[in-house]
């Protein structure tokens, strides 16, 4: 059987782990292509770890892969999803925030046969999430603690003038939808624009957020009440070496191809 061919949109902390995992071997599947901004400081890298694989420009990723891993700024999204999803091919999004304002996206996928794959990333419990969204969920609240260089430079912060700059103690800088949020803080809060997918949208998900100089790691808390069960769920994740990425958010993407191919999938 032919293996799934898995490019890589954005070669920075998401998708260096996650191509050293497909060039070590990930059963059924292949590491065919990278899109990246700067060619040569992939292509020094590739040479680095030993990793042969082509440096393609994100239109011709649709020729060389199955599947593409998109890992890069959010402002790209369209460019990568759009070639792929027009040829019926998969899309596993993390720039989840920016999936919010395109909903024709997923129109696109369903016209053509084409899948958006939206992984647990640094969240965690999507499975619950999922199972309770089958009956009915009452509220979906959320919140976000993170050391203020995790929320450095978010545009909300910048267009409201709200300084983070030596805080000592913590500062409640957001407080709306995972829709509001998504747009305020793009790079910051994926979580919840991926959160309020699984479940009742990005109107009815609520997130408050904190630049909080008490905390070492990005902390998300979250509180479902539904007919079926309540449940809280709590996370801390370690920063990468991208302050605003948790550690956990590869593996998530690592975690959900393995189960593209494995015998054996366990949870929804
Ligand atoms: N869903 C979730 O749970 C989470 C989602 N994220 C999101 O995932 C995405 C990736 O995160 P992360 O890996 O930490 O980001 P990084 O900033 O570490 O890496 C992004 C990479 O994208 C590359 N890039 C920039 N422009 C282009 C372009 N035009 N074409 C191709 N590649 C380009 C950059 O390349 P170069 O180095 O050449 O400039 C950079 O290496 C972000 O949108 C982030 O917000 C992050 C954490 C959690
Ligand atoms: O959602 C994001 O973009 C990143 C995040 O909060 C985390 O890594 O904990």
């Amino acid at each position: 059987m032919c293996s799934k061919r898995i490019a890589i949109a954005g070669l920075g902390e998401i998708g260096r782990t996650v191509a050293r995992n497909l060039a070590q071997g990930m059963p059924g599947l292949v590491l065919s292509g990278i899109a990246t901004k700067d060619r040569m400081k992939a292509q020094a890298w590739l040479d680095r770890e030993s990793i042969p694989c082509p440096l393609v420009s994100l239109d011709e990723l649709p020729g060389h892969a199955d599947l593409v891993v998109e890992c890069a700024p959010a402002d790209i999204l369209d460019q990568i999803c759009r070639p792929m999803l027009s040829a019926g091919k998969q899309v596993m999004v993390l720039s989840a925030s920016a999936l919010l304002p395109r909903p024709d996206l997923v129109g696109l996928a369903r016209a053509h046969g084409g899948q958006i794959i939206v992984p647990t990333g640094a969240l965690i419990g999507f499975d619950a999430v999922s199972a309770a969204a089958e009956g009915t969920i009452h509220s979906v609240q959320m919140v976000t603690r993170k050391p203020p260089g995790g929320l450095a430079g978010a545009p909300y912060l910048v267009e409201n003038g709200i300084s983070i700059d030596g805080l000592t103690s913590a500062l409640c800088v957001f407080k709306g939808s995972a829709r509001d949020a998504a747009a305020a803080f793009p790079a910051n809060v994926n979580v919840v624009a991926a959160l309020s997918l699984a479940g009742i949208g990005p109107d009815r998900t609520t997130i408050e957020i904190w630049a909080d100089p008490a905390v070492t790691r990005n902390c998300h808390q979250i509180r479902v009440e539904s007919d079926s069960a309540s449940f809280t769920m709590s996370i801390e994740n370690i920063p990468s070496e991208n302050p605003k990425t948790g550690r956990i958010t590869a593996l998530s993407v690592i975690a959900a191809l393995r189960k593209l191919t494995s015998p054996l999938q366990v949870g929804t």
